[in-house]
C-alpha cells in the first residue's frame, strides 16, 4: 500500500501571519502516520523551515538558471527548502498556456533537483461531457509524465476541473473509475506502478473526505480551499489516518 498523503495547495493565498495555521496543525498532527505537505506560495516556503511537514513549490521553470525572469528553478525551491513541486496544475495549464511537453520536462527538472512532482491532471467539463475523459487522461499522463517516473519522485494528482473551488465533487463511482485507469496506465508502464500515489483534488472538505478516501487507489488529496485553515484541513488529514 503506498503511504498516505495529504496535501494542501494555498495557491496564491498567503502572508506570513497565515504561517499561524501550521502551528495549530503542528499541535494535533504533528506526530501523524500519514505524510502531510503544504505548498504555500514560493515566498513562505524558507519561512516554514521550522515545521514538521513537507513543504512544496506550486511550480517550477524546466531549466536550471537563466534569462527567466520571475521564474524559480526547481533547485531554487529545494535550496528554500521544498522537498515536493506540483507541476502541471490545471490553473497553470490554463492561465500559463503549459503543455503536456513543457510538464513533463518541469517534472524532470523536479527530478534532476531531488524534488518529489506531484503531477496534476484532470478533465476538464467539456470533456467529462463529451465523455472524453479517460482519453484526456491517457494524454496527459502520456504526456506529463517523464519515462523516469517512480513510486519516490512521483505523485500523480487527479483534479477534475470541474471539480476545483466549485464545490462540485464527482460521485464516488466516478472517481474510483479514474483512479483505476490511471493506477492502470501506470502498473502498464512503471515496474513500481503499484506504488505511485494518486491523490484525488478538487472541493475536498470535512465533510466528504472520508467518502472520497473509501474509494479504491484513493492514496490522499490534493486540496486546495480547506488547507488554508487548520479547522478546516485537520478533519479532512484524520479522515485520512482513520481510511
Ligand atoms: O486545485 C485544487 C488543489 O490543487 C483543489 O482546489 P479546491 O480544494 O479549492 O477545490
Amino acid at each position: 500500500m503506498p503511504r498516505k498523503l495529504a496535501a494542501g495547495n494555498w495557491k496564491m493565498n498567503g502572508l506570513r501571519a497565515s504561517l499561524i495555521e501550521l502551528k495549530h496543525l503542528e499541535d494535533k498532527h504533528g506526530d501523524a502516520d500519514v505524510d502531510i505537505l503544504i505548498c504555500p506560495p514560493a515566498t513562505l516556503i524558507g519561512a516554514c523551515e521550522d515545521t514538521p511537514f513537507d513543504i512544496g513549490g506550486q511550480d517550477c521553470h524546466m531549466g536550471e538558471s537563466g534569462a527567466h525572469t520571475g521564474d524559480l528553478s526547481a533547485e531554487m525551491l529545494a535550496d528554500a527548502g521544498a522537498s515536493y513541486v506540483l507541476t502541471g496544475h490545471s490553473e497553470r495549464r490554463t492561465d500559463h498556456h503549459e503543455t503536456d511537453e513543457m510538464i513533463a520536462a518541469k517534472s524532470q527538472a523536479s527530478y534532476d533537483a531531488g524534488l518529489i512532482a506531484v503531477i496534476c491532471i484532470g478533465e476538464t467539463l467539456a470533456e467529462r461531457e463529451a465523455e472524453t475523459t479517460l482519453a484526456v487522461i491517457d494524454r496527459q499522463l502520456a504526456g506529463s509524465v517523464p519515462d523516469g517516473a517512480d513510486h519516490e519522485n512521483t505523485v500523480i494528482a487527479y483534479e477534475p476541473v470541474w471539480a476545483i473551488g466549485t464545490g462540485k465533487v464527482p460521485t464516488t463511482a466516478q472517481i474510483a473509475e479514474v483512479h483505476a485507469h490511471i493506477r492502470s496506465r501506470l502498473t502498464a508502464r512503471f515496474a513500481d506502478g503499484a506504488h505511485m500515489r494518486i491523490l484525488y483534488g478538487g472541493s475536498v472538505k470535512g465533510s466528504n473526505a472520508a467518502e472520497i478516501f473509501s474509494v479504491a487507489n484513493v492514496d490522499g488529496a490534493l486540496v486546495g480551499g480547506a488547507s488554508l485553515k487548520a479547522a478546516d484541513f485537520s478533519p479532512i488529514i484524520t479522515a485520512l489516518e482513520n481510511a
